[in-house]
């Protein structure tokens, strides 16, 4: 069905926009010149090589770090640079890639912790997570990194986000592992309408799940545009890795 939206020609408000945006340490600037534009139930793949300046990507639009450049727009409303509070409360929730779970406390626990009122029931966030939910009594500590990358996504599922930021849920696992999270992330996306931005080592398996993607090397986009036409074009993957500009 063709929304009314779309039938007059606009381009519906996105639900994450970055313009201009550069990011980095103090004087030290790390990320440059990120444009990002992203729809509801839509997923990035920020990919790169070690050290592209991808976590500094997360970090900043969570509000963990303040921004040296441009803007964070979530929902039509510009973020303040360097309130990680006012990004939680504008909707963005960030997946961060050492889990920070509260190991001694049962998974159940952990999820009570970040419940929002008026947000998704443990139960229904359980249905993402089967495996997870026979594990609800046990400490957090105690089980498999797996389970516990997914009690993280699950943890920030309960807050309802509007965007999620995921930085690196394979770390630590077993492609297998990641084969099967991943396309949880899928169904966050399509079943939640939230943004999804994800920071993956595993290219292939990243882009099978993406809309879009982006490759950042030393900081700058080499690389941006659709999901499956980079994933039919390793070749254009490969050189932007490389270091040599492309376009999709
Ligand atoms: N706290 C910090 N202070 C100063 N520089 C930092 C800090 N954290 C990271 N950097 C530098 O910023 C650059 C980008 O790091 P970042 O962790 O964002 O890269 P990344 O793409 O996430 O790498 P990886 O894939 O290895 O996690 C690197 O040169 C790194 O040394």
């Amino acid at each position: 069905m063709t929304s009314k939206i779309e039938e007059s020609g606009e381009r519906p408000t996105p639900v994450l926009e970055c313009r201009g945006l550069a990011a980095g340490y103090g004087a030290v600037t790390v990320v440059r010149d990120l444009d990002v534009r992203l729809s509801a139930g839509q997923v990035l793949a920020v990919l790169g090589p070690n050290g592209a300046g991808k976590t500094t990507v997360m970090t900043t639009l969570a509000g963990l770090l303040p921004r040296i450049e441009g803007e964070v727009v979530v929902n039509g409303t510009p973020l303040p640079s360097a309130r990680p509070g006012a990004a939680n409360k504008a909707g963005l929730v960030l997946v961060a890639d050492d889990r920070a779970l509260f190991t001694s406390l049962s998974v159940r626990e952990n999820l009570q912790i970040a419940q929002k009122s008026g947000g998704p029931s443990l139960e229904a966030t359980m249905e993402m997570f089967p495996a997870l939910k026979k594990r609800l009594k046990v400490s957090a500590g105690s089980i498999s990194g797996g389970e516990q990358q997914m009690l993280a996504v699950a943890r920030a599922l309960v807050q309802q986000p509007k965007v999620l930021l995921i930085d690196e849920m394979s770390m630590g696992l077993a492609p297998v592992i990641v084969e099967e999270l991943l396309p949880v992330v899928r169904r966050i996306a399509d079943e939640t309408g939230a943004v999804v931005v994800l920071v993956e080592q595993h290219v292939h398996l990243a882009l099978e799940v993406a809309d879009e993607a982006l490759v950042l090397v030393h900081g700058d986009v080499r690389l941006q545009g659709s999901a499956a036409e980079l994933a039919v074009h390793p070749e254009r993957l490969e050189a932007a890795y490389l270091g040599e500009a492309a376009a999709v």
